[in-house]
């Protein structure tokens, strides 16, 4: 048998599983996606994304058509996510490496709508992350302590909470509490310190995910509600995260995110193991 075609990569250590699936073939079920993602019984990531030709997918979103190519992104638990900062960039970088896009601007499809890209030489890719919206107030609990936070829609949603210090403690193998009234659809908790203006780190809870080493919209979204905290809403940001740091540039309520994309392995996937879990 054939197998299933993957590629390993990542962004700022943010690891995806990669799923070449130009004529949108393959039935990737949400058990398929927490077995790949799982790091004993998988090759183990943090989501999947599945590099789909947009006129071949039979759910695409409204207005995306002029996107050739769409991210079809799942969370580790096999939850659909409407957008994913640092996977967008490893999917770009992908597209080229395969000749499949150019270096310079394109534009990928993603749920969240259009993303334009522009892959650099080098590798980095700098993407237009589109509206960015602090929405409101919540509070995000964790160790019996509460952390009031700014909520922000990067067309997925964030309750970005600043600390004082004591970022390095934070214990984030579980789930902080949130208000399920401000956020329906859950959230991606991000606790942030200021170590200088323009200048932060950023600690992350990702939605269907745990920790991760880093999250792309959530270094928007942190940058974002840290201009906002201090009357500001333009600005240039870099964030440092576990894997490394990214660069956020804020204007009127849009953002673009710089960082790097690393394509670390390929392979082929055993057909009968992918198979075995068709069905559940
Ligand atoms: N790691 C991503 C975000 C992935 C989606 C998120 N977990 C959600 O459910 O919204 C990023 O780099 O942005």
């Amino acid at each position: 048998m054939a197998g299933v075609e993957f590629l390993k990569g990542h962004g700022t250590e943010n690891d995806f599983v990669l799923l070449p699936d130009a004529d949108g073939e393959l039935d990737l079920t949400d058990a398929l996606v927490r077995a790949l993602c799982d790091r004993q019984r998988g090759l183990g990531a943090d989501g999947v994304l599945r590099v789909v030709r947009t006129a071949k997918l039979a759910d695409a979103p409204a207005g995306v058509e002029a996107a050739e190519w769409f991210m079809d992104y799942r969370n580790a638990d096999g939850s659909i996510a409407e957008m994913c900062g640092n996977g967008v960039r490893v999917f770009a970088h992908y597209l080229v490496r395969q000749g499949l896009a150019q270096v310079g601007e394109f534009p990928v499809g993603t749920r969240a709508g259009i993303r334009p890209v522009i892959a650099h030489a080098d590798g980095t890719v700098t993407v237009d992350m589109g509206p960015v919206t602090v929405f409101g107030r919540s509070t995000a609990t964790l160790g019996g302590r509460e952390y009031p936070g700014v909520a922000v829609d990067v067309g997925n949603p964030h309750l970005v909470c600043p600390l004082d210090g004591g970022l390095e403690d934070l214990d984030l193998t579980r789930q902080p509490g949130y208000d399920p009234a401000v956020f329906p659809r859950g959230v991606n908790i991000e606790f942030v310190r200021t170590l200088a203006p323009g200048k932060l780190r950023m600690r992350v809870h990702e939605r269907g995910v745990g920790e991760t080493r880093s999250c792309g919209t959530g270094t928007v979204a942190t940058a974002a509600a840290a201009l906002h905290l201090t009357g500001h809403n333009t600005g240039e940001v870099t964030v440092d995260i576990l894997g490394g740091q990214v660069r956020v540039t804020v204007e009127d309520q849009r953002a673009t995110l710089t960082g790097p994309a690393v394509l670390v392995a390929s392979g082929t996937l055993d057909q009968s193991w992918w198979d075995s879990f068709r069905a559940s």
